[in-house]
This record gives structure tokens, sequence and C-alpha cells, in this order.
């Protein structure tokens, strides 16, 4: 369970502040997604629960303990976390990246064994991507890394999964290996997954509750409750249709833009 609670955060050499007491929770067992604007705040928010900014009060907790009280090598045991893909400066394979993502796991100074590199090796294939296990980083398109990345988050069994945009660089089949991979993880009811994203129908899908960040506050609610028609031009500006097709008696959501709201009338 990952709680947050009375959260502020500006940063110092900014007059905005980010976050104004933001309080939500993700239960064991269940994904939250993230929506706003571009530069609302999502990445700062992972930011502040991965310890890289100190926020100024308020906290976030998981399992009761606060991460700034966590030990760290019981923390990236816990956590696991798949950052929004850019070109790594070093040329590690596809396979050795996916190892690196056990190194809260290998003691300082140990090389990784056969296993460990078996073990890597199976997490790309099932992730249908084995083919990237000897290409470099380097020369992998922003997908093809993105995916990599995901292998190297889950190599691990991670009980806490932070994803800043993960879909945003991959293909309609991949997305869906990316969604499909989640719903599993939900449905083993032992993970809490939160997901940065700019897709409300990913949202309807994956995530029983969704945090809308806005710049004069924010809604924290059932998915089905926050992304609303009236929302998102409250939030985003637009004016848009939900769509809902059902299928095998399984419902699916989707939000249509329209048009622009005027933009005088998004709650800036
Ligand atoms: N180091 C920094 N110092 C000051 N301001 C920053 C810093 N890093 C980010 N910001 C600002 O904080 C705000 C939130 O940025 P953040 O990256 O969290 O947005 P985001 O919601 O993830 O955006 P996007 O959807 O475009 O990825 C933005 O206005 C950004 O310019």
């Amino acid at each position: 369970m990952i709680r947050v609670e009375h959260l502020n955060f500006q940063y110092p050499n900014s007059d905005r502040q980010i976050f104004k007491d933001l309080s939500f929770h993700v239960p064991k067992g269940e994904a939250l997604a993230i929506l706003g604007t571009n530069g609302i705040g999502k990445t700062t928010f992972v930011k502040c629960l991965l310890g890289f900014l100190a926020y100024q009060s308020g906290d976030i907790f998981i399992d009761d303990e606060s991460v700034k009280q966590m030990d760290t090598s019981k923390y990236w045991k816990l956590v696991s976390y798949v950052p929004q893909s850019k070109k790594a400066a070093f040329g590690f394979t596809g396979l050795e990246m996916t190892v690196m993502g056990l190194s809260p796991y290998v003691k300082m100074g140990r090389t990784p064994t056969k296993e460990d590199y078996e073990r890597a090796y199976e997490q790309l294939r099932k992730l249908g991507i084995e083919h990237l296990s000897e290409r470099n980083c380097n020369k992998m398109s922003g997908g093809e890394l993105q995916m990599v990345l995901i292998a190297r988050s889950l190599i691990k069994n991670p009980k806490i999964l932070i994803m800043d945009e993960p879909e945003s660089h991959l293909d309609l089949r991949n997305q869906l290996k990316i969604l499909n991979m989640i719903e599993e993880l939900n449905s083993r009811g032992e993970y809490s997954i939160i997901i940065n994203t700019h897709f409300p129908q990913h949202a309807f899908r994956i995530a029983k509750s969704t945090l809308l960040l806005g710049y004069d506050g924010y809604i924290f609610d059932k998915t089905e409750h926050v992304v609303t028609t009236r929302n998102m031009r409250d939030y985003f500006g637009i004016n848009s249709e939900i769509l809902s097709y059902e299928r095998a008696e399984k419902s699916y959501s989707t939000i249509l833009p329209i048009d622009l709201q005027n933009s005088q009338e998004v709650s800036q």
C-alpha cells in the first residue's frame, strides 16, 4: 500500500507550488493512473516518491513506513521504476540492461551470474523482446528501449511499480502488452502500481482509481468518476465525448477529444 498524506512541494527556484496538501492512496493489488496536462507535476510526484526530490512537508508511506526513513536497500527491493525512455550514454546490451534490475540483490563488487543472465533472458522472452538481448541500447528505437526498461523493472519482482509514461513510445501492440501485463499484475493482488499517462483510455482499462492533477487542486477518486467530459474540460481545456464498447462481457471506454475549449475557461 502506498499512502500520500498532505504532501507539499515546490521547487526551490520557482514560485509555483506544485503540490498543495496532496493526499491519496494506492492499495495492494491496485493500479493508480496519474493524469494531467504537460508540466503539471506528474514526474515531479514520482521523483518525490523515489526520494530524488525532498518535499517540504507531508509524507509518503509504503506499508505504513515513511519513505524518508526507509533503508535504501529495502526500498529498492520493494520498488521498481520505469523512467521515460531516453537514450542511455552507456553501450549496454538489452540483456545487460535487464540484469541491472537485479542490482539490489547483487552484492557490491560481485558480477552477475549465469543464472542472473538466464533470468534476464527469460524476462525479455516473457515480454516477447528476446531479439533485443544482444542489441546495443544506444542503437534501439525509443519503443524498443522502453520495453527493455520495463523488463529491467520487472526482473526483481517488485511489490511497487512506478511507471512514468511507459506507453509513450510504444506501438499499439506493445501498448497492449504493457496493459495486459499490468492487468495480470493487478490480478495477482500483490502489487501497487502507479502509472503516469497521457492516455485516459489506459486509465479506464487498468486503473481502479485515478489522480487528476490541476493548477488549483486535484481530484482523486474511482477512474470513472475522474475521467469525465466535465473534468476533461476543466483540467485539459477540451470538449470531448466518452465512448464505451462492450465485447465478450468486457467493457472498454475511451475519451474522444472533439475540440478546444475557450482557453480562458481552463482552470489554471
Ligand atoms: N528542477 C526544476 N526546477 C524548477 N522547476 C522544475 C524543475 N523540474 C521541473 N520543473 C517544473 O515543474 C513543473 C512540473 O514538471 P513535471 O516534469 O513534473 O511535469 P509533468 O506533469 O511530468 O509533465 P509532462 O506531461 O510534460 O511530462 C513544470 O512546470 C516544470 O517546468
